[in-house]
């Protein structure tokens, strides 16, 4: 069987990427490389990729020189391309390699994918310094140990500082999760770490490093062995690494980038000076949506996006929230239309198997920032929402009547980084589990009464009490 092999020289690495998951590969990595195509090497940029967490994909991509197959699945169209642009992959515990990499002149650029979660913030925005894995990592660096820290801001903090210790330059980091304000989110956390590990850093990370914001987009499910075999029936390669993801793709970026960056704006993406309206619109209409889906969806028995939005009643409940989202976003109306008609077929792909469960995950972090907006901009603009009429806002309701059921027992399986005061403020009757949400959130507690029918709608028996 065929493998995959790299066959011209390889782009320089100009590039470290940490958290090399799927969607790094279908996304930052695919953009860049398609910036390279048609430039001589020396102006190509190559990428070391470093795992977060998992590193299962390293050693797959180690044997194929960084090479893998991205399958670019539409509704009925199924096209395989090999993207070459990850010259070296590294398991994140390999820090000798980071620092290395992060000390290089050449590298110019950081990006990120390390999920919400990652960033690790506090409730004040900044870096948790009370978070366990923080608190070793700090510990670690105090005791001179560079070579065992675990997060992801104190492996950057402790990166950028080997950079100023070698004279390197200026650097530019991109997050690229789902995070409203993603620069500022990086920024707020690598800066707490920083200042905890030595007084000066601030002060050269701030003259030094720029932090980029971005909106990200591409719908890429975690890849199946489905998906490999039929890589293999349509190009006779056998890849381990293999990608799955739909054909649209967005990029949106704001902030500097003081050592160049990939012509990625050549390829698709936007170079922009605020990100916030195409931020904002993405993260409350496709991602409010997925969340959506993920709890009322998985409760109602299905595995898949697309599983759900065949549901009519599911598609339903998708068009009342975005009823509720739609006035307060800032894009004119005809364009905001277009969105969720294409987001609808987005969603009901049926070649792209995006499971529901995967989707659920840390909804803690994310309902707040992906439905809570919209519903409070609603009430303040309605009226106080009691169910007495004033406001309509069953649609945002429905997601917190849903993810409440979610970690009671009903639908997906709970994972969340913040398990154990989810579960301590869902315990007791499904009634004082609503009471202790909405207030944990800051909502009116008299929404209770519609929360309550809006999870008997949903779940209707499911309210499995973990205990
Ligand atoms: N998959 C998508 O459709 C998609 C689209 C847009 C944005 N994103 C963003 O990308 C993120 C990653 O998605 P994915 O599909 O690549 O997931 P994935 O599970 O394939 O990869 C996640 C990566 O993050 C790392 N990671 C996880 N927890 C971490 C932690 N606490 N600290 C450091 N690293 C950690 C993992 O090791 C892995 O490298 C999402 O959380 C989201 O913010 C994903
Ligand atoms: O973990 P999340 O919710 O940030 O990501 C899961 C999906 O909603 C997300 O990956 C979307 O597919 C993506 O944001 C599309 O661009």
């Amino acid at each position: 069987m065929t493998r995959l092999r790299r066959e011209v020289p390889a782009p320089p690495v100009r590039m470290v990427h940490l958290g090399l998951g799927n969607f790094f590969r279908a996304h930052q990595a695919w953009y860049t490389h398609h910036a390279n195509q048609g430039r001589p090497l020396d102006e190509q940029w190559g990428i070391v990729a470093f795992s977060g967490r998992s590193t299962d994909v390293v050693e797959a991509m180690r044997a194929q020189d960084g090479l893998y197959t991205l399958l670019v699945d539409g509704a009925d169209s199924a096209t395989p391309e090999v993207v070459a642009s990850v010259v070296d992959v590294r398991a994140g515990a390999d820090l000798d390699a980071w620092h290395r990499y992060l000390a290089d002149p050449e590298v110019r650029i950081l990006t990120t994918t390390v999920t919400e979660a990652g960033y690790l913030r506090g409730a004040d925005g900044g870096l948790d310094l009370r978070h366990e894995e923080v608190r070793a990592d700090v510990q670690s660096w105090a005791s001179g140990d560079r070579n065992s820290l675990t997060t992801a801001p104190v492996r950057i903090a402790s990166g950028l500082a080997a950079r100023r210790d070698a004279g390197a330059g200026p650097l530019a980091v991109v997050p690229c999760d789902n995070l409203p304000g993603n620069g500022a989110v990086a920024r707020a956390v690598v800066m707490g770490a920083a200042e905890q590990l030595d007084a000066a850093l601030p002060a050269w990370i701030d003259a030094h490093v720029s932090f980029v914001t971005t909106a990200v987009d591409r719908i890429t499910p975690r890849p199946t062995p489905a998906d490999q075999q039929r890589v293999t029936e349509l190009t006779g390669v056998e890849d381990p690494a293999v990608v799955v993801t739909e054909p649209f793709a967005e990029w949106d970026l704001a902030g500097d980038f003081p050592g160049g960056r990939p012509a990625w704006d050549e390829v698709g993406a936007v170079v922009t000076d605020d990100v916030r309206p195409y931020e904002t619109r993405k993260l409350w209409l496709l991602n409010g949506a997925h969340s959506l889906l993920a709890y009322a969806g998985s409760i109602r028995g299905h595995e898949t996006v697309a599983d759900a939005m065949g549901d009519p009643e599911v598609a339903g409940w998708v068009q009342q929230w975005w009823d509720v989202a739609l006035p307060h976003l800032e894009l004119p109306h005809e364009e905001l239309r277009a969105y969720t008609q294409a987001l609808t077929l987005r969603f009901r792909n049926p070649r792209i198997r995006h499971l529901l469960a995967q989707i659920a995950a840390d909804g803690s972090q994310k309902i707040p920032v992906r439905i809570l907006p919209a519903l409070r901009a609603t009430l303040t603009r309605d009226g106080d929402g009691d169910g007495d009429g004033a406001a309509d806002v069953d649609g945002a309701l429905r997601v917190i009547a849903s993810w409440v059921l979610h970690t009671r027992g009903a639908g997906a399986p709970l994972v969340d980084s913040a398990r154990p005061d989810v579960l301590d403020a869902v315990r007791g009757t499904l009634e004082e589990a609503v009471l202790r949400v909405l207030e944990g959130w800051d909502l009116d507690v008299r929404l209770a009464g519609r929360v309550l029918e809006l999870a008997a709608e949903v779940g209707g028996q499911e309210d499995g009490h973990r205990s």
